[in-house]
């Protein structure tokens, strides 16, 4: 495990990142986080800057396919450019990096200035309604290892400025999703490719099994990842407004009702012809290939969504 950074490192890795970076990129004002199979979002930034995880102090490397290790910087925005950065790649706690590892690239951006940033992943849905390859504006979470004793901000504060006991109820901004559908609109997206739903964070690496996945929709979750939450409350510590967006790339498996291998034996002994389930299994390749197809779409939203924040907001902390 690669050893946790502190607020003290932070400085010193801000430095580090400015060092390389013309002048006009030295303060991005929203920062964009891409999940799984998602790093094609750059490819709406101008005049990019790419600055790679290895050598920046504090930064480990992101270890899943998918994921690339680099900071770009650039700007975004039709009617205005805006000084963003994004992270092709991010940490997760299951390639065994440490909680703060994880949020750490999330603590850099906001010394570097962002004021809000859109945290983008893959996940699996839960909600029945919800189709593949939907974009879900995440109002809510349940993080599972936070209530088993693994909340991210566990252990000292960290930095002397940040409060020891962060609210989440308003953790995901009403005035960033309100953007995220009027930015639907304005691209003309079908009406169901963008639904709002309740992100579940577990820890992974397996995905869930059926009788999780049941637990988890019955609690009220519509999708599961295994990411995202650590970042959430990195970025609400230090008052920067969050957006998430969900790409449904797979459905998670929650049987109706379970095969009985009990009653097909019984019906193979008696003679009777029957018919046997198709199994479903999720696997990463399917994850990233849905990343590829709905690649374009989530990067128009996000790129629109950052040309539609007023001035005012990017210039002011988010209630
Ligand atoms: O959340 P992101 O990083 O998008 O990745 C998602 O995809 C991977 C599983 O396929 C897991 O890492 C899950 O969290
Ligand atoms: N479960 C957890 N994480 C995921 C999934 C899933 O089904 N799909 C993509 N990330």
């Amino acid at each position: 495990m690669s050893p946790a950074p502190t607020f003290e490192t932070i400085p010193e890795t801000v430095a580090a990142i400015r060092k390389a970076l013309p002048e006009g990129l030295h303060t991005p004002s929203v920062g964009i986080v891409c999940g799984s199979g998602l790093s094609g979002l750059v490819e709406s930034l101008r005049d990019v800057t790419l600055v790679p995880y290895d050598g920046l102090p504090g930064f480990a490397k992101s270890t899943v396919p998918g994921h690339r290790s680099s900071l770009a910087f650039g700007f975004i925005g039709e009617k205005q450019a805006v000084p963003v950065v994004a992270m092709l790649g991010r940490f997760h706690p299951y390639e065994g990096h440490s909680l703060s590892t994880v949020m750490y690239p999330i603590r850099v951006m906001a010394a570097l200035g962002i004021k809000d940033i859109i945290i983008t992943n893959a996940a699996g849905a839960l909600n029945p309604e919800f189709s593949v390859g939907s974009i879900v504006v995440v109002r809510d979470h349940l993080a599972l290892p936070g209530l088993s004793g693994f909340n991210p901000l566990i252990g000292p504060t960290f930095s002397p400025e940040v409060t020891r006991f962060l609210p989440v109820s308003g953790a995901y901004s009403p005035a960033l999703r309100r953007l995220a559908f009027l930015a639907a609109h304005q691209l003309g997206l079908p009406s169901d490719d963008l639904v709002e739903g309740t992100y579940a964070w577990v820890s992974g690496p397996t995905y869930e099994s059926p009788a999780e996945g049941t637990f988890l929709r019955r609690v009220g979750a519509d999708m599961v990842g295994m990411s995202t939450v650590p970042e959430v409350l990195a970025a609400r510590e230090l008052g920067v407004g969050v957006l998430v967006l969900s790409l449904a790339t797979n459905k998670v498996v929650i049987p109706e009702k379970y095969r009985s291998i009990k009653e097909e034996v019984a019906a193979e002994l008696a003679g009777k012809k029957i018919e046997l389930p198709v199994e479903e299994v999720v696997s990463h390749a399917e994850v990233l290939e849905i990343g590829k197809i709905k690649g374009d779409v989530m990067r128009k939203l996000v790129a629109k969504i950052i040309d539609l924040i007023p001035e005012s907001v990017r210039d002011a902390t988010q209630p």
